[in-house]
Formats: C-alpha cells, sequence, structure tokens
C-alpha cells in the first residue's frame, strides 16, 4: 500500500488522510499546534461523507481516522529512505502558507525518496517550493472535490469531483510517471476519481480562470457562487474576467478547452449554495488567496506587457476587504 505524509489537517488535508487511511495507506499527517496534534490523537480525524445507499439514495456517515500525527516544528524526515517505495507527501495548505521559510524547510526535511504533491488552487507556489525542493521531485494535482471544516478535527465532503495528477516541469515527466500512476492508483483505491494528465498546466490555468471569476466576485458581492447567475450586472463581470483571464491564456499559449465558459457556468449550478472559499476567508478576517489567483495572472499579465484592467480593479477591492476585516 502506499505511503503518505499529509501537510495540513485542514478541509482538502482532513478528506484526503481520512480516505487515504480508511482503504489501508499509512498515512501521517502534519499539523502546526500541540493542541491539535493532541484532539486528532485523542478524537481522530473525522470525514463526514455521503455514501450511496439504498434506492439511490445517498446517506450521510462519519468516518473517523487515526493516521499517525506530527507536529510542524519536529525535525524528523519526511519519507522514508531511499528504496523503502514511493512516499508522497500531500502539500494541503493554502497559498498564504507557501512561503520561501515553509519550501527551505520541506526541502531540507524532504526524503529522497518521497514526492512533493501540491493541492492549491492558484499559480505561484511551485516557483516558491521549486527554489528548494528538486524540480523533478515536484508533482502538480488540480482537484474538484469539496471539502470544508465544520469542527475541529472535523471536515465534510461537500461534493465529489476529479484529481489530475501531472509533472510541475512537464518537460522533466517521464522521470516521476512511475509515481503518478502509483499516486493515481492509490487515490483511487481510496475512492477518489483520479487520472495522469499530460498537460497539468491546462488543468491548472482552467481552474485559475474559473477561480478568478467566481471566489472575488462571490466574496465582493457576499453571495453563495449560485447568485452570481442571477444577481443585476454580475454577469457582465463575470465575462469580462472570464474574457481578460482568456486573452491572456492565448498569449501564454496555454491550451483551454473551448467550452470552458459553460464548465465556469456548470460550477456556479452545481456548488450553487456553497460560499466561495475567498468569501469564507473574508468573512472570517483570513487572508484570501487573491495573491495567488488574481494576483497571478496580474503577475503573468505584467511580464507578457498585457493589461488587465478588470481584474486589477478587483484585486485592490479583494486587498482592501482584507485589510478592513483583518482581526
Ligand atoms: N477545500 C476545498 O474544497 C479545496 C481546496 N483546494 C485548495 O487546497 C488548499 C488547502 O485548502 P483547504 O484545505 O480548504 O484550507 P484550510 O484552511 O481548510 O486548511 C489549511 C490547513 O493548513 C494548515 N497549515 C498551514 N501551515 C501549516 C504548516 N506549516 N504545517 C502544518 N499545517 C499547516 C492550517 O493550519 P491551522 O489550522 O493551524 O491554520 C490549516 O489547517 C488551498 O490552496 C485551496 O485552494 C483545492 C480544491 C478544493
Ligand atoms: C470552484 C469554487 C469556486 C467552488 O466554491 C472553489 O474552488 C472555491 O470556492 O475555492
Amino acid at each position: 500500500m502506499g505511503r503518505f505524509t499529509v501537510i495540513g489537517a485542514g478541509a482538502l488535508g482532513t478528506l484526503f488522510a481520512v480516505r487515504l487511511s480508511e482503504a489501508g495507506h499509512e498515512v501521517e499527517i502534519v499539523v502546526r499546534r500541540a493542541v491539535r496534534k493532541a484532539e486528532i490523537e485523542a478524537a481522530g480525524l473525522r470525514l463526514i461523507d455521503a455514501v450511496s445507499g439504498s434506492e439511490g439514495k445517498s446517506d450521510r456517515v462519519v468516518i473517523t481516522a487515526f493516521p499517525r500525527v506530527r507536529l510542524w516544528g519536529e525535525k524528523e524526515a519526511f519519507g522514508g529512505k531511499d528504496g523503502s517505495g514511493p512516499h508522497f507527501i500531500l502539500l494541503a495548505v493554502k497559498q498564504s502558507a507557501i512561503t520561501g521559510e515553509l519550501g527551505l524547510e520541506l526541502g531540507r526535511r524532504m526524503a529522497s525518496s518521497a514526492w512533493m504533491v501540491c493541492l492549491q488552487n492558484g499559480i505561484g507556489h511551485q516557483e516558491t517550493l521549486a527554489a528548494h525542493v528538486p524540480a523533478e521531485r515536484l508533482l502538480s494535482a488540480v482537484t474538484t472535490e469539496g471539502a470544508m471544516i465544520s469542527a475541529a478535527g472535523e471536515a465534510v465532503h461537500t461534493g465529489s469531483g476529479m484529481t489530475w495528477v501531472g509533472a510541475a516541469g512537464e518537460e522533466r515527466a517521464e522521470v516521476s510517471e512511475i509515481a503518478q500512476k502509483n499516486l493515481v492508483f492509490w487515490l483511487q483505491l481510496a475512492g477518489f476519481s483520479a487520472s495522469m494528465s499530460k498537460n497539468i498546466s491546462s488543468r491548472i490555468w482552467q481552474k485559475l480562470l474559473i477561480n478568478a471569476v467566481i471566489n472575488p466576485l462571490t466574496a465582493l458581492l457576499r453571495v453563495p457562487n449560485g447568485e452570481l447567475l442571477s444577481l443585476l450586472g454580475a454577469g457582465e463581470l463575470m465575462r469580462a474576467l472570464y474574457e481578460e483571464g482568456i486573452a491572456l491564456a492565448r498569449a501564454l499559449d496555454i491550451q483551454l478547452e473551448p467550452d470552458l465558459w459553460e464548465q465556469l457556468l456548470e460550477v456556479c449550478r452545481r456548488t450553487a449554495n456553497n460560499r466561495s472559499s475567498m468569501l469564507q476567508d473574508i468573512t472570517a478576517g483570513r487572508l484570501t488567496e487573491i495573491d495567488a489567483i488574481t494576483g497571478g495572472l496580474l503577475r503573468e499579465a505584467d511580464r507578457s506587457g498585457i493589461a488587465l484592467p478588470t481584474h486589477l480593479t478587483i484585486y485592490r477591492l479583494i486587498k482592501a476587504a482584507e485589510a478592513r476585516h483583518r482581526p
């Protein structure tokens, strides 16, 4: 079976750690506070998940897992010795936690047989990490799974989705091909829909363009995702953000599926009652992922000499809202 270190016991980290543990994989989870470590050791990590019940109805079940818990500050390496098989480090922290310091620490502690799998929305984190972690050991994952923290040590699986895995530096994809196959197989054994992607940067950009439309608008307008479809004036703003994003992707030669606009509208419909992660962050007074989403687009546009006026305005509004709501 697979061996996993999940860094971050938040929404996505809990989903992956519980499902992988349940499937019999060897899982450890890394948290940054001693109190959280003690809580998980005592009560386990809980996932509230939907399972198929009788007559096609789905029931809610609580799955509890007791992975090994480690503190971020401990110096022990992540992953086994060479020759002991692949070990995957699932990095499930927010973009705002991915600093040069974190990258340096990961680079120091990552065993040479380990693979780092980045689950973040947005862009920019891979460059930060690649300065410290061997670039060929970095894998990217794009996931449309949905999860939300409901209590300490507990997450709700809000929606099943798809997880794509690929080499962060696509030109070196063959180095990690066997590891990617293992990862996909082990994720599937844990009940995830997963697949390898030969063009992971397209997947990353497609999710990025969707997040760059839905997340900041829902956070500024304080509405669930579905309301963007009916709110007066929101449709024009969505389209303007989308068109600017598409023009940038074209200039950067990034392949996008032709029905991406339809996919974006479908995400709004499918997650109609969800409050986007950015809306949740703003209301809770936390830093948002704006610098990796809209900020990521603006940095790329700047390098290419392209203007994204609507994104720039939205970026400034979110930064102002962040400053206003931070404690
Ligand atoms: N939730 C979802 O449905 C999806 C999320 N994503 C992406 O996945 C990433 C994670 O999101 P999500 O799980 O929702 O975020 P959460 O905020 O729920 O979880 C992040 C966790 O990381 C922990 N953390 C931060 N730094 C460290 C560290 N150095 N060591 C150990 N733990 C650390 C935080 O700890 P603490 O509690 O102490 O702050 C927190 O528990 C984001 O980039 C998001 O965009 C992608 C697709 C879907
Ligand atoms: C797709 C979307 C907008 C779903 O809520 C999301 O990924 C998020 O909230 O960050």
